[in-house]
């Protein structure tokens, strides 16, 4: 279980720019969170995935209480979640072959020896082909190089997986490629999955439940006060190459 309760968070102390956010993800759930365009959505995932210290609050991840952010948290928890941002290429290091990009991660923790068969799997898994791997991101589109940042958040099998707004520049085809291979993940991992995100549409088929940020901060909902329903995806059982 992913439990934040009552966030405070933000760059200055005095103006958080999220206040008293709730919000749970069970084992095995996936959550989508719907918000208006700034309104602290991706500073709350990255308080979840332990990148962005709070000013206030908790968060418990299957009952332990986190208490360390960034380089200090606890390796075990740190390396039990991935995430994936919207804009590949502010996240991923320019320098690095897609390859590198992508077994970085294992490396970094000591786990070299597992490098070779993980990119066998996850290349495969999100669709990369191996022509791409010896690229650099600047020789790559959009798309595939989000599906390289996807594989490296697979890359250490995550727990918890937070996609930040992960297909808002990616064409439909690419979408549904990468929501195919998260779910794919999903299903044979039992990993939870908080997806942030302004697709309504999208956050409805693919998550078990839907938020919108009003719930998770508890303010009045604006507009007509009618909330998303939840629904489940139909999942796509072919990940579709990347183009
Ligand atoms: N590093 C930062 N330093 C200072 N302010 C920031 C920083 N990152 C974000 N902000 C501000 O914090 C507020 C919330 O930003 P955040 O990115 O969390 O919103 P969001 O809901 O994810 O927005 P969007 O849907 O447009 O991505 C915005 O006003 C933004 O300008």
């Amino acid at each position: 279980m992913l439990e934040l309760h009552d966030i405070t968070a933000g760059y200055d102390r005095k103006a958080p720019v999220v206040r008293d956010a709730s919000l749970t993800v069970a084992p095995r759930e996936a959550v989508g969170l719907l918000g208006p365009s700034g309104c602290g959505k991706s500073t709350l995932a990255r308080v979840a995935a332990l990148l962005h210290r709070p000013e206030a609050g908790a968060l418990l991840l299957d009952g332990e209480h986190v208490r360390r952010w960034r380089h200090r948290a606890p390796r075990d928890l740190r390396t039990a979640i991935g995430i994936v941002f919207q804009q590949p290429r502010l996240s991923a290091d320019p320098r690095l072959r897609l390859t590198d990009l992508i077994a970085e991660p294992l490396r970094a923790t000591g786990r070299r020896d597992e490098v070779p068969d993980r990119m066998t799997e996850l290349t495969s898994a999100v669709g990369l082909t191996s022509d791409l791997l010896d690229r650099r991101p600047h020789e790559v589109s959009d798309g595939q190089l989000q599906r390289a940042c996807l594989a490296r958040a697979l890359v250490l099998r995550p727990r918890w997986l937070i996609c930040d707004e992960m297909t808002a520049m990616l064409d439909a085809s690419t979408t549904a490629a990468l929501v195919a291979a998260v779910e794919n993940y999903r299903a044979a991992t039992g990993a939870s999955l908080l997806a942030v995100g302004h697709d309504h549409a999208l956050l409805r088929r693919w998550c078990d439940r839907v938020l919108h940020w009003n719930e998770v901060t508890g303010q009045a909902p604006s507009g007509t006060g009618k909330l998303p329903e939840t629904s489940r995806l139909r999942k796509p059982s072919v990940v579709p190459p990347a183009t």
